[in-house]
């Protein structure tokens, strides 16, 4: 079994090229993982998954101690073959979830109590905790526990929060149980403030992790601050780690985001878009609850080999969505992944042939055509 690593195979610019190795199996970045909160891909079957090229899945912490719980999950045999994945599965560690789904919860120095959003029976998440949780799940990827702060908030505010998570995340480290082909990631906060995400990212280095993600960015900040924010942090982290941007995003923040040196990424969007008839294209997005399908003969994309493409029309996809058919969002979300995983093997294979600036220029252009 080979042991988790990262190889650099091309550069072109700031953005990487390479391979993540691990016990589940070689991972090319730059990468998008398709997001499984509750053990599966909402709407898509794992073969589906599979057929789009999609190496790593998501799980979270949050949800999966909730229901059905680590234990019943490790009793039957880890998540790997609870959901019937055997590639790498990363797993958030939780903290954000609690946060962002506005859970009753009480914060304190040593983690978080809570109210489960399922039942309101209580809970406490904390580095240990957390760390042990992924471990029941057999996470290839375990995630630091940390604390996500909204934005915007006072220097101050960012400063003290990202210093408790520089805490848990040593914590999660001296939790974390190490095995070959197994990696644990640090998560860089400190906001939009380039001093605190410089100190975040020393506190990680001098712990030491297997990947460093960007956490505390695609909070409400914007574009336009998320890329300013990458270009002072990025270039100090660990040049020989996976780099992993937290809940990130569009197919524009992906491209510029994979410039300026980031490898992973993952975000529910194109799993909420298809379950909201909303389509990913290389020309812009598709809403295809719009009157102007209902007899368009034509795929969603003609260069698209998911199943929606390659048996159906927009019109089809138009009446499901109108008749509330169960079969559209599982057919759109198949699309939308299978669209999001052929743009990162574009950028990908842009990189290793140092064309990535062209490439740029095409697809924002492509983007940004008149609905189509
Ligand atoms: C399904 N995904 C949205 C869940 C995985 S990514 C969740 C997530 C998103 C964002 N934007 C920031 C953070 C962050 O700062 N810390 C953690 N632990 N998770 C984060
Ligand atoms: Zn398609």
């Amino acid at each position: 079994m080979s042991r988790f690593h990262w190889i650099c195979e091309s550069t072109d610019g700031a953005a990487r090229a390479g391979m993540l190795h691990t016990a589940h199996g070689p991972v090319a970045t730059p990468t998008f993982m398709p997001v499984g909160t509750v053990g599966t891909v909402k709407a898509m079957t794992m073969d589906a998954v599979r057929s789009t090229g999609a190496g790593i899945v998501l799980g979270n912490t949050y949800h999966l101690m909730l229901r059905p719980g680590a234990e019943r999950i490790r009793a039957q045999g880890g998540l790997h073959r609870f959901m019937d994945w055997s590639g790498p599965i990363l797993t958030d560690s939780g903290g954000f979830q609690v946060m962002s789904l506005g859970a009753l919860r009480k914060l304190d120095q040593d983690g978080v109590t809570f109210r489960s959003h399922i039942d309101g029976s209580y809970h406490r998440l904390t580095p240990e905790s957390s760390t042990d949780i992924q471990h029941a799940l057999d996470a290839t990827i375990t995630m630091c526990f940390d604390e996500c702060p909204a934005l915007p908030a006072p220097p101050e505010t960012i400063a003290a929060s990202m210093r408790m998570s520089m805490r848990w995340a040593a914590r999660s480290r001296e939790a974390f149980v190490q095995r070959t082909g197994y990696g644990q990631f640090g998560i860089v906060q400190g906001g939009t403030e380039q001093d605190l995400r410089t100190e975040s990212v020393k506190a990680l280095t001098d712990i030491g992790f297997e990947g460093y993600a960007i956490g505390g960015l695609a909070v409400g900040e914007g574009q336009e601050l998320m890329f300013a924010t990458l270009d002072t942090t990025v270039p100090i982290m660990p040049q020989n780690a996976p780099r992993y941007l937290m809940g990130v995003g569009t197919p524009d923040d992906l491209l510029g985001s994979v410039q300026r040196g980031v490898d992973m990424f993952d975000c529910v969007m194109p799993t909420r878009a298809g379950r909201t008839a909303r389509a990913y294209t290389e020309r812009g997005t598709l809403n295809l609850r719009n009157a102007r399908h209902a007899t368009d003969a034509r795929p969603i994309s003609p260069d698209c080999d998911c199943l929606a493409c390659s048996r159906h029309s927009r019109a089809y996809l138009h009446h499901l969505f109108r008749a509330n058919e169960i079969l559209g969002p599982m057919l759109l979300t198949w699309h939308n992944i299978a669209y999001y995983q052929r743009l990162m093997r574009q950028i990908r294979e842009a990189i290793i042939e140092g064309r990535l600036d062209e490439l740029a220029t095409t697809l924002r252009a492509n983007w940004a055509a008149e609905d189509w």
